[in-house]
Parts: structure tokens; C-alpha cells; sequence
């Protein structure tokens, strides 16, 4: 069978270029510049890393940024004070409030106090309320980024099974919703799942997001299958950091229909769908640009 490797970064880079002429016409109509703020605790190397790309991007496809950045020793009350003004702010359409957070800060309360219309990482329990029951609009943006591929390379997935590896709230969950609300038949596995590996050969569909290096390897594909690759693992191999994913891309690439790589694969698609919740928010909040009276 010939590998499909699917180009995650092109991709993105093309839906980018389609938002930006998306956001051009809309300024030209007399829209406010969407803008989204990101707020990062801490100084983990990879968030911060995630976060200068997320602001890239942003700033590719013609959106304003904001980007504040608190210790890692910060309180909570300083935090909620940081999200209460960006909730209140009119020119900021999207938060992204990075995770994770040191421990002594609470995600859940973080989660909560964003103001649901501005949630562009569909973490808020009424956008996930929102998305169990069909009636979406801000859905989390690795999901979101997974089915636009599988869109493209499986086209109409009603009665397809997919096998979504992991059950995370910023996932593995929201992935099964969102293939249910595509007619696929969804079987959500993870580490109290009896026989894993057994399940996963049955799936047309096989997503992983379990962050467990290169755990799924062919035992667990069945030939013809569509394999998306959410995990992101810095490894040590032969003395050298690598990103590898949750799936063993050299042992199952040769029997899949479509494989994601790491990195190249989900990684991009995810920051592309952050621009696009943050234009489905902009547009919701229809916010115009102040009159200048002539005189
Ligand atoms: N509130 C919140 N929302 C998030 O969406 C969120 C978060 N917190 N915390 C961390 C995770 C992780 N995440 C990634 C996004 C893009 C890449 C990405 O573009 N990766 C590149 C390369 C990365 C590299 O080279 O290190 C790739 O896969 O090709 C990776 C990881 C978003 N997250």
C-alpha cells in the first residue's frame, strides 16, 4: 500500500491564508480586527514556544494579539483579575488561557471565569454543553483541527468506526463528540480498557491522544486505516531530543490509508483552528469599528 502522509503544516498554512482574506474583507466592511489574548503562567520552555507560535499565526492571518505573561509564583486572585479585564475588553474576541498551570493555580476556576463567547479553546462547560448536544460553535481546536483532515481524507464519515485512544477533557472527549455528531460509530479507549490493542485494529478511524510515546504500533492498526497523531513526546534517542507522537510512524505508516506525522501533522492544524475560534467568536460578537464623524 503507498503511504499517505498527510502535510499538517500545509494545510494549516493554507486555511491561514483563506481566514486572512476572511478577516480582510470583514475589516473592510467595517468589522473591528478580531483580536486574542493569550495569557501564559510560568516559564515552561514548551508552552512558551507553543504560545510565540499561536501569536505568529495570529498575526498572519490579520488579527491584533495580546500576550501577558504572569510568574510562576503568581496568585490565583492576580490570574482572575488578568481573565475579569480580558472578559470585559471590547477589542479581544478570543482568551487562551495556556495550560497547564503551576499547581497551586486552579484550571477548572480559570476555565470557568473565561466568558463563554470568548472561550476559543472550547474548554467552558457550556461550550462543551454546547458541543454534546449538537449545537457547537466554539469546539476545542485539536478536535476541530482532526476532523477538518478527515474531512479531506475520508470525505463522508457516517458509519465509519473510529477508535479514539485517550479521553482527556482537551481531546480525547470532545473527539468522540464530534465523530458522533459525524455518524461514526465511536469507541473511546484508555488505561482501564480491557484489550486495547484489539479494539484499535477494528478502527476505519484511529486517534491518539494519550501522550505515551509511540505506544500504538501495527499490532494495533488494521490495514487501510486513517491514523491521526495527537501526541506530541519529547523523547531522548541516542543522546538527542526528538518529537515522536503516540504512534509508531516507521512500524505502521506502510499499512495505513493516512498517517499525521510529528511534528508537521496535528500540531499545526490545532494553531490554524484557534484563528478560526477566533474569528467564529468575532463574528458572533459582530463588534464595528467606532464611526469617525466627517466634519
Ligand atoms: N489552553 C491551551 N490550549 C491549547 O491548545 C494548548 C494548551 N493550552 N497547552 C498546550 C497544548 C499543546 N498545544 C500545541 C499546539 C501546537 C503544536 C505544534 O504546532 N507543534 C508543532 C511543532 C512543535 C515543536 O516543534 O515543538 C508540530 O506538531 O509540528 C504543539 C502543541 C496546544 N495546547
Amino acid at each position: 500500500m503507498s503511504v499517505n502522509v498527510i502535510d499538517g503544516r500545509q494545510l494549516a498554512e493554507r486555511l491561514v491564508e483563506e481566514m486572512a482574506e476572511e478577516v480582510k474583507a470583514r475589516t473592510g466592511q467595517g468589522y473591528q480586527q478580531p483580536g486574542l489574548a493569550v495569557v501564559l503562567v510560568g516559564e515552561d520552555p514548551a508552552s512558551a514556544i507553543y504560545v510565540r507560535n499561536k501569536i505568529r499565526t495570529a498575526e498572519k492571518a490579520g488579527l491584533h494579539s495580546v500576550v501577558t505573561h504572569l510568574d510562576a509564583s503568581c496568585s490565583q486572585q492576580a490570574l482572575d483579575k488578568v481573565v475579569s479585564e480580558l472578559n470585559e475588553r471590547d477589542d479581544i474576541d478570543g482568551i487562551l488561557v495556556q495550560l497547564p498551570l503551576p499547581a497551586h493555580l486552579s484550571e477548572e476556576r480559570i476555565i470557568n471565569l473565561i466568558t463563554p463567547e470568548k472561550d476559543v479553546d472550547g474548554f467552558h462547560p457550556m461550550n462543551v454543553g454546547q458541543l454534546a448536544t449538537g449545537q457547537a460553535h466554539l469546539i476545542p481546536c485539536t478536535p476541530l483541527g482532526c476532523l477538518e483532515i478527515l474531512k479531506r481524507e475520508v470525505g463522508d464519515l457516517s458509519g465509519k468506526h473510529a477508535v479514539v485512544v485517550g479521553r482527556s477533557n482537551i481531546v480525547g472527549k470532545p473527539m468522540a463528540s464530534l465523530l458522533l455528531q459525524a455518524n461514526c460509530t465511536v469507541t473511546v479507549v484508555h488505561s482501564k480498557t480491557m484489550d486495547a490493542a484489539n479494539l484499535c485494529k477494528q478502527a476505519d478511524i484511529l486517534v491518539a491522544a494519550v501522550g505515551v510515546p509511540e505506544l500504538v504500533d501495527r499490532a494495533w492498526v488494521k490495514p487501510g486505516a486513517v491514523v491521526l497523531d495527537v501526541g506530541i513526546n519529547a523523547i531522548e534517542k541516542d543522546g538527542k531530543r526528538k518529537l515522536v507522537g503516540d504512534v509508531n510512524f516507521a512500524d505502521v505508516a506502510d499499512i495505513c490509508k493516512a498517517i499525521t506525522p510529528v511534528p508537521g501533522g496535528i500540531g499545526p492544524m490545532t494553531i490554524a483552528c484557534l484563528i478560526k475560534n477566533t474569528l467564529v467568536a468575532a463574528k458572533q460578537r459582530g463588534v464595528k469599528q467606532p464611526v469617525v464623524k466627517a466634519r
